[in-house]
């Protein structure tokens, strides 16, 4: 079923730098007349989103990924373009938007419980709930104007927790707040979408994007660039922004926090870095942690010109590590009858928070592959030919 439709959506924000301009932003205005002139923050956007759809907007900063979240949420309207909307939104956008900041935590969970049409006992069991969900202690009593950022994301995020809107919208929410509540956010959106939710989530962080959503849009100057599978997109997405030049290296990490200590390329035991194709690969992957947490590591490989070609991660695999003698935690990975083509590749490993949520740090390795192939591309398929 279709929840949302977006058709030829554009938006112009007028330029008020000056008097002329502001007032001739006014008439506009008061006169329904569309913006001639201005910043166009957003062109011609079609989209369409179904009912147990997870989509991604991703795009850099300034791309209009915002704008079309307001624009879907009914915050901003468009300067054209039509909008069908047929269900109701849930929406986390900017911090503090939807409460008061002059009532308290609780009051503003009393009018949200209000507005979503709960009264009596039923209202009273879920603004406790939320209360829980929220756990900031006694600045529920507090007005909000004198929450930290996170605790307003805490207190947005309870509200959505017991109103369960049909179509979630969501913009970076999960970078703000500790990790513990990013991890319950994570698990809630999770469980949300296996019983029949719909996600539209905004978010630079490419963990989250695949983690939650099946699809992704990436914007690029308020224009679609690329629409499809998540990994599709978000690995294109990646590849236009990663200069490996820029990426720390293992040595550059804080000692003090979890991160990679190292990586070993092995065959038959012993470390190379020449490997003919079709070998069987072992990856030994040491991680330092500084208490007794165990964080969990991603691995990928990318060509020399950080074109992705494979990524998975730890957790994928319920993996455990192992500590060493040196108190260094092993992860090892077997690639067996490795099918990288001959060519040059980056092996780049990431260390993750124990809780799994945001990496810590990259760790490269240059490996070449070697032997003779007059196949394309970075690796080896299986073909049969009749
Ligand atoms: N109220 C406004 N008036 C004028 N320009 C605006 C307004 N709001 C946003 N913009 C401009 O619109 C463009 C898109 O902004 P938007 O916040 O949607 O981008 P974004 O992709 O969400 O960026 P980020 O990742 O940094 O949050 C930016 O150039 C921004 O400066």
């Amino acid at each position: 079923m279709k929840l949302l439709q977006l058709k030829h959506i554009n938006k112009i924000y007028p330029h008020v730098a000056n008097n002329k301009q502001r007032v001739r932003g006014m008439l506009n205005i008061l006169f329904n007349r569309q913006e001639a002139s201005g910043a166009h923050v957003l062109k011609d956007i079609d989209l369409t989103v179904n009912q147990g759809e997870s989509l991604a907007i991703i795009g850099h900063n300034g791309a209009g990924k915002s704008t079309l979240l307001k624009i879907i949420s009914g915050v901003i309207q468009p300067t054209s373009g039509k909008l069908s909307i047929d269900c109701g939104i849930g929406a986390l956008l900017e911090l503090g938007s939807g409460f008061d900041p002059e009532y308290s935590g609780i009051d503003n969970l009393k009018m949200a419980a209000a507005m979503a049409g709960l009264t009596g006992e039923v209202a009273k069991t879920k603004i406790h709930r939320m209360i829980e969900f929220a756990d900031i202690g006694d600045y529920i009593n507090e007005p909000v104007k004198n929450y930290s950022s996170g605790m307003v994301v805490r207190l947005g995020f309870s509200v959505i927790t017991e109103t369960k809107p049909e179509l979630l919208i969501t913009d970076e929410i999960l970078a703000v707040g500790d990790e513990g509540f990013q991890l319950k956010c994570l698990n809630w959106i999770d469980q949300y979408l296996s019983d029949g939710g719909t996600l539209l989530l905004v978010s630079h962080s490419i963990y989250h994007v695949q983690k939650l959503c099946r699809k992704a849009i990436w914007l690029d100057h308020g224009a679609v660039k690329l629409a499809g599978d998540v990994f599709t997109v978000s690995q294109a997405y990646q590849a236009s922004i990663t200069d490996p030049a820029k990426l720390p290296s293992g040595a550059e990490v804080n000692r003090s926090t979890y991160h990679i200590y190292d990586a070993h390329i092995l065959v038959n035991d012993e470390q190379h870095e020449r490997l003919p194709f079709n070998s069987d690969v072992e990856l030994l992957v040491q991680v330092y942690t500084p208490d007794e947490q165990i964080p969990g590591i991603c691995f990928g490989i990318a060509t020399q010109q950080d074109q992705p070609v494979y990524g998975t991660y730890s957790e994928l695999h319920q993996a455990r590590p192992v500590r060493n003698t040196d108190g260094l935690l092993e992860y090892r990975i077997s690639l067996p009858g490795l099918k990288l083509l001959p060519g040059h590749y980056e092996f780049k490993f990431h260390c993750m928070t124990p809780e799994n949520i945001q990496m810590i740090d990259t760790f490269k390795k240059m490996v070449q592959i070697t032997g003779e192939s007059r196949e394309h591309g970075p690796v080896q398929i299986e073909t049969r030919w009749q």
